[in-house]
């Protein structure tokens, strides 16, 4: 291939309306390959819709999506085969217990069984959730799902994953568990995007930050570009503008 590498994962002008609502209002975002980038932004910033229009799940009103220079929607099975997804919420066919879901997984990818088999059972192992047994991930917890969900999304090795809040809801011990296998997929050559609120999060693990609030990008580049030279959370206070209590209200509580 001639040029450049492209990026492995390439927004250009991202728009979603929702009725009158404009979630996102042009969001453009270069994700290099070998990244770890964070995607922060406050509450209703459009993070999910942003990264669910990146991957194929939400159709943008415009704009568009490549990853490793596959367009997402114009040649979604080649884009698909590279990316590895973790969606917001429950997206998963949870009247199934883990195995089923990951093998379900697995064949629905066209992937051979004996390797999804064998990757599967690796997967539950690592992720503590082999003890899980037969229990139905309708009835795991949250963190549990956010693992499993964490579990689909690796197991054909793709070569980005994006992950919407993979820290929420997740205890310590898991949350250093996921921290280790995404450190360790970076190191080994795979690109990482994911949405947080959390900045020691961030800071501690990725490379790259994009602030994200009222639907565009406010700040964009390394760790330290961003920071210059501050906290991670001055910035993002400054940028997206925070509101104090006078006292005056709640004064009945
Ligand atoms: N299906 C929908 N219908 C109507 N409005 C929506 C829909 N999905 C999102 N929105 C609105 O779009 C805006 C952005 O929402 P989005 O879920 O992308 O934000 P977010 O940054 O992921 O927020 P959070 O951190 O709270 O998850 C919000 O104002 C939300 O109410």
């Amino acid at each position: 291939m001639n040029g450049p590498a492209p990026a492995a994962l390439a927004l250009r002008g991202l728009v979603k309306r929702f009725d009158t609502k404009i979630a996102v209002s042009g969001v453009d975002l270069d994700v290099p390959a070998g990244s770890f980038y964070g995607l922060l932004g406050p509450n209703g910033a459009g993070k999910t819709t942003s990264l669910s229009m990146a991957v194929g799940l939400l159709r943008p009103d415009a704009g568009s999506a490549w990853v490793l220079g596959h367009d997402v929607w114009a040649s979604p099975v080649q884009a698909k085969q590279l990316l590895g997804v973790m969606p917001d919420g429950v997206r998963l066919f949870d009247r199934l217990n883990g195995a089923e879901l990951l093998a379900y997984h697995g064949l629905l990818r066209g992937m051979d069984p004996a390797v999804v088999d064998q990757r599967a059972r690796e997967l539950l192992d690592v992720l503590a959730l082999a003890d899980a047994g037969r229990t139905l991930v309708v009835d795991y917890s949250a963190g549990m799902k956010k693992k499993i969900g964490l579990a689909c999304a690796l197991l054909h090795s793709p070569r980005l994953l994006v992950l919407d809040e993979p820290f929420e809801a997740v205890d310590p011990v898991s949350a250093a568990l996921i921290r280790d296998i995404l450190h360790r997929y970076v190191t080994n050559g795979g690109t990482v995007i994911f949405s947080s609120h959390v900045m020691e999060v961030v800071e501690r693990l990725c490379s790259h930050v994009a602030i994200l609030a009222g639907g565009t990008i406010k700040r964009v580049g390394t760790i330290d570009e961003v920071r210059a030279g501050r906290s991670l959370e001055d910035v993002f206070v400054e940028v997206v503008g925070g509101r104090t209590a006078t006292g005056e209200e709640l004064a009945w509580l």
